[in-house]
């Protein structure tokens, strides 16, 4: 069998495209949904992703900041950054990109993002509220991995779902909405024993982990929908996700590639939060 693209561009273009008749209902009705971006030290990889959540904002007519902060920036001074924005009645959203540096606890950081305009879905009570099951803003990466299966018409309910990676940003969190879609979902880490004899019962694998082709097809089943979430950057400039990808393409059923699956559903669902978090901040449904 070879695997089906999961063409995760096409699919965030199709959703801008959607919501951008959204964001016109909403600014004629004054509100121009606002996010602030605050990035602390010069990580390259970072500042791509920053640019590129500043080009979308631009893109689909949001209102955009960008802090970008030096290195050596106090917890004081950041703390002291979040609290104006809380503030700032033309920012719905707030993301402190991760991680920081290690003078910063990011506990104290996320803990002080007002909840409504928690748009990456890290604060406590956006993670209490999303367990609980009850109305939150989701974290982006794994509501863009949802989003793609659901656009592609995959089945969750009822199917075997198996993630790699336990993170909070990621594995976490993926886990449980594939759990909240009716999956039966087995999480799996660096501490699983016989990890291949969990992963070769996947209908749907989530690998999550920052290692560079690490899955093979040896960790796949014939016909399974495999989702990639790595971004790993290679010594030659190139990226390349978790999964080896023509190796799993041969087996696999629906393949997402790197780059061009899950990275661009990621932003696509921090634009959804933010336009999400105005329309609440402003009592417009
Ligand atoms: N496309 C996108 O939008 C995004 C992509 N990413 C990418 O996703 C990847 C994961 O990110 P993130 O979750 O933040 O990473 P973390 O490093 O926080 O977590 C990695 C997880 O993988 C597990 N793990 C590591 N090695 C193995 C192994 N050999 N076998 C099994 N499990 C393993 C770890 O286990 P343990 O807990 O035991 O240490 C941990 O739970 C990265 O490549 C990152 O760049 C991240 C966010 C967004
Ligand atoms: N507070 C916080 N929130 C985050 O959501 C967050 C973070 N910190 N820290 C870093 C990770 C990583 N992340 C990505 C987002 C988009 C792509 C993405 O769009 N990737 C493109 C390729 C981009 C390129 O060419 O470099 C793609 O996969 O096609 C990748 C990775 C968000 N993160």
């Amino acid at each position: 069998m070879t695997a089906s693209l999961m063409n995760g561009k096409a699919v965030a273009q199709a959703m801008r495209e959607e919501m951008k008749q959204e964001v016109q209902k909403l600014q004629s009705a004054g509100v121009q949904p606002g996010l602030a971006v605050v990035i602390v030290g010069e990580d390259p990889a970072s500042q791509v992703y920053v640019n590129s959540k500043h080009k979308t904002c631009l893109e689909l007519g949001y209102y955009s900041e960008v802090h970008r902060l030096p290195e050596d920036t106090t917890q004081e001074h950041l703390l002291e950054l979040v609290g104006t924005l809380n503030a700032q009645s033309n920012i719905h959203g707030i993301l402190v990109q991760l991680p920081l540096p290690k003078h910063i606890e990011e506990k104290a950081i996320i803990d002080a993002i007002a909840v409504e305009k928690d748009v990456d879905g890290f604060h406590p009570m956006s993670v209490g509220n999303m367990i609980i099951g009850d109305d939150s803003l989701l974290p982006c990466t794994p509501a863009g991995v949802i989003e793609l299966l659901k656009r592609y018409d995959v089945e969750i309910a009822g199917k075997h779902a198996v993630v790699i990676g336990r993170s909070n940003i990621v594995g976490k969190p993926v886990s449980l909405l594939l759990q909240r879609e009716h999956a039966t979902v087995t999480m799996c880490h660096s501490r699983t024993a016989n990890m291949k004899e969990l992963t070769k019962q996947a209908d749907i694998l989530v690998v999550a982990i920052g290692k560079a082709n690490f899955v093979d097809r040896s960790f796949v089943k014939p016909g399974a929908v495999v989702i990639d979430v790595g971004v790993n950057r290679l010594d030659n400039g190139k990226l390349a996700g978790d999964v080896h990808f023509d190796d799993v393409s041969e087996i696999s059923s629906l393949l997402t590639p790197v780059p061009g699956g899950v990275g661009p559903l990621t932003i696509t669902m921090l634009m959804q939060n933010t336009l999400k978090a105005a329309k609440r901040i402003h009592n417009l449904g």
